[in-house]
């Protein structure tokens, strides 16, 4: 039986606060010396400054009474231990057994999952150690330049992700590209100026069943032994083994991987207790081991671990993914929010909010209890964001003027990949002094009395107010090292975990993308001028089938 948190005395209490709820965070900063200090923890490399939120130090105790009555750490236990947590799936949910230390141990169902963790991870530096000394070698014996990693979803977002971000550790002389639209363009533009002989692909799909996936795999393996074969190089009695050497695959079902014609010797593994969009450190990441080395890969994972060791035993008043998902509670079930904003101030961090929508989206935009019962509150807010600064130039008017509470989550380094001078100004300092006044100026505003004494013509007065009184948490690294970018998703991805946690949800499983796919396979043949296939469609649908047929060239 999954708890309903409303059920709970802590909710109740939160319900009653939230009742009569104002805080002013100028006077909160005036009159209390210790708030900085108080809402401010450290995460292993992560500095997270809550002192803008909009707390106070009674809603953070009954935030924390709320997790002790879900049994919010119990639960965190029993995921560490490879319980079958994902219930609607019956699987234990291991992502971070990926990151555990060789050596340490945890059996599950039989089988030392640690031992196997670090078997396929040797597996895979091996193959990325070959791909960048130049000893994998292509058909005609030339070392790979281009890595094209062909995935959807959790075997896409997170690998490019990663990537973009840690751009400055890829070696010199290799590219990775990411496929994972089935609209033909993405692998065209991917593929378009590529030489067959230099370039590796990495069919990245854990169930091996996804239909862009397959759909991008075929087209890649069309293309490749298309020029090969123009080439002169590859006739119909090599083409196999043009396939051996330009093709490896990443799954969870080997089986299938053989049945595509990949060699199961240039496949790596991974399990079902890891979930697509929690997979990134597991072989799913082999294009980032190609691209940063396995030296650089185990320091990501190193960054996880601290994440992990951190939520795991950091006490309940200083562990920060819990405090930060209780904090997301409160915003969304006692104060409104409807979504959440990331804003990285790191260009390499650019891909981030899009994978943290697949992380956090798909993990609680539920409806129903484990057990099967309805969440009668909200759950799983949107989360959204752009880079700073160039969110500023578009979207921030609506979060410090507009009507709804949107709580941010400032992201920056301290020191930048890049220390570009304009003139005496070093450039980062720039940024950076963007980042602490949008943060500052959300959370003080600027006042009816402070905009009239800049002697702003009366009418206008009312547009030229900052309410104050917006909620940012403000997360800051040494840098964006491998380590500190591990820290960053397990951060998140815990983060994730605690809000689930409380909603009773299974975070983990994602039955909502099934019936558009399952559709898509349907209407194919209406598509494609079945006549039939069409007549049983709905009306709608089948107008805008007749739209795209009569259109089509
Ligand atoms: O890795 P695959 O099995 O190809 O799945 C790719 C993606 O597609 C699915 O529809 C799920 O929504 C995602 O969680 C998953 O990451």
């Amino acid at each position: 039986m999954s708890i309903d948190p409303t059920t709970t005395t802590a909710w109740q209490a939160l319900q009653d606060l939230a009742d009569v709820f104002t805080i002013d965070l100028r006077e909160e900063f005036d009159n209390d010396d210790n708030r900085v200090a108080d809402f401010t923890a450290r995460a292993s490399d992560l500095y997270v400054d809550m002192s803008k939120s909009l707390l106070t130090r009674e809603v953070r105790d009954a935030l924390l009474s709320l997790a002790a009555e879900c049994k919010v750490e119990e639960y965190r236990d029993a995921m560490f231990a490879g319980d079958k947590i994902n219930v609607t799936e019956g699987r234990s949910v291991l992502h971070t057994a990926l990151r555990r230390k060789q050596g340490d141990t945890l059996t599950v169902d039989g089988q030392d999952v640690i031992g196997d963790v670090h078997a396929e991870l040797d597996k895979v530096y091996d193959f990325a150690n070959r791909v960048r000394s130049g000893q994998w070698r292509g058909i005609t014996g030339k070392p790979i330049t281009h890595v094209v990693n062909i995935g959807i979803g959790g075997s896409d977002l997170g690998p490019k992700m990663a990537y973009e971000a840690l751009k400055p550790y890829v070696q010199d002389g290799l590219e990775c590209r990411f496929v994972s639209n089935i609209d033909p363009s993405d692998i065209y533009e991917n593929t378009v100026d590529l030489d067959a002989e230099t370039t590796l692909f990495i069919i990245a799909s854990k169930t091996f069943t996804t239909l862009e996936t397959l759909t991008n795999a075929r087209l890649a393996r069309t293309w490749l032994l298309d020029q090969l074969r123009d080439q002169g190089i590859v006739t119909e009695d090599s083409e196999s083994e043009a396939i051996a050497k330009h093709f490896v695959a990443v799954s969870t079902a080997l089986d299938k991987v053989a049945e595509f014609g990949i060699d199961p010797d240039n496949a790596f593994g991974f399990w079902d207790w890891v979930g697509g969009r929690y997979s990134v450190d597991s072989a799913i990441g082999t294009s980032l081991v190609v691209a940063i080395g396995p030296e650089n890969f185990a320091e990501f994972l190193a960054g996880f671990r601290a994440i992990d060791e951190h939520f795991a035993n950091e006490p309940a008043e200083g562990n920060v993914p819990l405090l930060l998902g209780l904090l997301n509670v409160w915003y969304v079930n006692f104060l409104g929010a409807e979504s959440h904003a990331v804003l990285p101030y790191v260009q390499y961090l650019h891909r981030f909010p899009a994978y943290m929508q697949q992380l956090t989206m798909e993990s609680n935009g539920k409806s129903v209890r484990s057990d099967g019962s309805y969440t009668e509150y909200d759950t799983g807010e949107i989360f959204w964001g752009e880079p700073g600064t160039n969110g500023q130039h578009a979207f921030y008017q609506l979060i410090h003027q507009g009507t709804r509470l949107i709580p941010c989550d400032f992201i920056a380094v301290a020191n930048p990949a890049h220390g570009l001078k304009d003139g005496e100004t070093d450039v980062h300092e720039l940024l950076l002094a963007n980042f602490f006044a949008q943060t500052k100026a959300l959370a003080f505003g600027k006042t009816e009395e402070e905009v009239r004494a800049e002697g702003t013509e009366e009418k206008i007065v009312p547009a030229r107010i900052f309410e104050g009184n917006k909620p940012s948490t403000s997360i800051m690294a040494p840098e964006l090292s491998p380590k500190v970018l591990g820290e960053l998703i397990a951060l998140y991805e815990h983060i994730t975990f605690v809000e689930g946690a409380v909603w009773g949800i299974d975070s983990f499983d994602q039955w909502g993308v099934e019936l558009g796919k399952q559709l898509a396979k349907d209407l194919t043949p209406a598509v494609a001028g079945d006549e039939k296939a069409l007549r049983e469609t709905d009306a709608s649908t089948r107008a805008l089938i007749d739209y795209y047929r009569n259109e089509r060239e």
